[in-house]
């Protein structure tokens, strides 16, 4: 299992970068370690190329969780999800948070900065880190989802 103090990975693209810094510094002032993967400023630039630097530090087990930011949610979303070993979930509300950890094994979150304000973000960022995968009958589901997974202990 990975451990506690393993850090969460922060990407986002230039729409994203505002709330990513937000949660970003809640998660530090709440004692988490991260690792931002940038974007760091509002420049343009293309989102799967900082979903798949959150994916890699997650796969390879440098973070616990990835978050990912961009306009919508979607964009960043769909380009972590081309990984089999990512099983990542657009976020607009708790409840979302909340299931996609404990039904889905949920490794990465993501949020629409463009469609969602700071406070519900960080409420759900909250929830998905605090919730744990309840297994049982989602095993097998999250099996056909990821062929190399392992239910956590
Ligand atoms: O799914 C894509 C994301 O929402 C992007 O953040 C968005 O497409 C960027 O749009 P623009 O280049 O117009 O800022």
């Amino acid at each position: 299992m990975t451990p506690a103090d393993t850090p969460i990975a922060l990407g986002a693209d230039h729409a994203g970068v505002g709330l990513k810094t937000v949660l970003r510094d809640a998660l530090r002032a709440a004692g988490h370690p991260v690792l931002d993967l940038g974007t760091d400023d509002e420049e343009s630039v293309d989102y799967p190329d900082f979903a798949r630097a959150v994916c890699a530090a997650v796969k390879e087990g440098l973070a616990r969780f990835g978050v990912l930011v961009c306009g919508t949610g979607i964009g960043i979303a769909i380009a972590a999800n081309r990984d089999p070993a990512i099983r990542c979930a657009v976020v607009h509300d708790v409840t979302s948070a909340r299931l996609t950890r404990a039904h889905n094994d949920a490794n990465v979150i993501a949020f629409g900065a463009r469609l969602i304000g700071p406070e519900v973000a960080l409420e759900a960022l909250r929830t998905f880190l605090a919730t744990p995968y309840e297994g049982g009958r989602h095993n097998r589901r999250v099996a056909k989802l990821s062929p190399d997974w392992i239910p956590p202990p």
